[in-house]
């Protein structure tokens, strides 16, 4: 058994046929009611460019730890910190309450919503999420390239959240109508991630040491047991097979999901779910490295826009045939939520 692989090119392709697009939708359709996670080829990024990304990171996290403390996250408040940007290092990051094994660099978009507070000279307090990205003074070519790959991503999430839109079999936008950004036809996910607060994360995994055993703390885990907790993940890492593990419906049964060369593994978030009523489910995955060497991933999470208002879709309560599991947030206060309590 393995991930459905899906091929997203008619979306990305002016001149694909209309078939073409029915029948991808078609296939996300499954993908995400069996599973929540499937593969995505046809983006258009090249394997060397993949390369590259995955390169730098790692090139990153072999510098000494007193070098790359120097773009660490600090709480919000405090000089330079607004709580989320910068590096983790190695068990800072917690996943229901245990530390997780690994070190990270968070990026997201930079805050444009509102006024920003700047310091007297220092690197300047911040309110949670407004302060600037901390990038790495190296390696040097990480910032430009990641920059470049940052806009590609929203190209490819948009195509893939217009897919899911003719998926659910929302109704085609009616050209002699106005619309809102909570009219519900297959625009919608489009028009509510157009200013996508997106979060990049390069993560770098030691190999664990403790030994397997079915009732080992979760403390020993890579990244512990979480579904993410935005729209969806476009996940690219090195090819270390056995790391990424998603539990399947059955609850019980996790597979691997291991890298195919030049594609994403892509899951649906918490925002997804509930714009569907749970029609699709984001799905639980957890990272357990014991293989060979130095494990980097790099996901970007192609989310809502801050100021999107995510509730449960009319048309997916009705077929879900139960009451709306959410009665409806921003995704900005979601996220706040998420971020005050250490994410997952
Ligand atoms: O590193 C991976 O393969 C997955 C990481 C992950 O699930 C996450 O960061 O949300
Ligand atoms: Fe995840």
């Amino acid at each position: 058994m393995s991930l459905p692989v899906l091929d997203i090119s008619p979306f990305l392709d002016a001149s694909s046929t209309p078939e073409s697009r029915q029948q991808v939708a078609h296939s996300i359709n499954h993908a995400c009611t069996e599973f929540g996670f499937f593969y995505l080829t046809g983006h258009g990024i090249p394997q060397t460019k993949l390369e590259e990304i995955i390169s730098l990171a790692r090139q990153f996290f072999a510098l000494p730890n007193e070098q790359k403390n120097g773009i660490k996250r600090h709480d919000a408040g405090l000089e330079g910190g607004d709580g989320a940007r910068g590096y983790q290092g190695m068990g800072e990051n917690v996943t229901q309450g245990k530390k997780d094994m690994h070190e990270a660099i968070d990026l997201y978009r930079e805050w444009d919503h509102a006024p920003k507070t700047e310091g007297n000279g220092g690197r300047g307090t911040w309110s949670t999420l407004q302060g600037p990205n901390l990038w790495p003074d190296e390696p040097k070519e990480l910032k430009p390239v990641y920059l470049a790959y940052i806009e590609q991503l929203q190209n490819v999430g948009t195509a893939l959240v217009r897919a899911m839109g003719l998926a659910l079999e929302l109704p085609v936008p009616d050209p002699d109508s106005a619309t809102t950004l909570e009219t519900e036809d297959s625009e919608v996910f489009v028009r509510n991630t157009d200013q996508s607060f997106w979060v990049m994360r390069l993560i770098g995994y030691p190999k664990l040491s403790t030994p397997v055993s079915p009732d080992a703390p979760l403390s020993s885990l890579s990244c512990g047991e979480h579904t993410d907790y935005g729209c969806v993940t476009l996940l690219l890492t090195d090819p270390t097979p056995g790391a990424l593990q998603v539990l399947l419906k059955d609850g019980t049964t996790w597979l691997n999901a291991d890298p195919i060369p030049g594609a994403f593994v892509v899951n649906i978030g918490d925002m997804i779910e509930r714009w569907t009523n749970g029609l699709w489910k984001s799905t639980r995955h957890r990272v357990i490295h014991r293989g060979e060497g130095y494990r980097v991933s790099v996901p970007f999470f192609f989310e809502p826009n801050f100021e999107a208002m995510v509730r449960p879709l009319g048309r997916c309560v009705d077929r879900s045939a139960r009451e709306a599991i959410h009665g409806g947030s921003t995704y900005g206060e979601h996220l706040l939520e998420k971020v005050f309590g250490n994410f997952y």
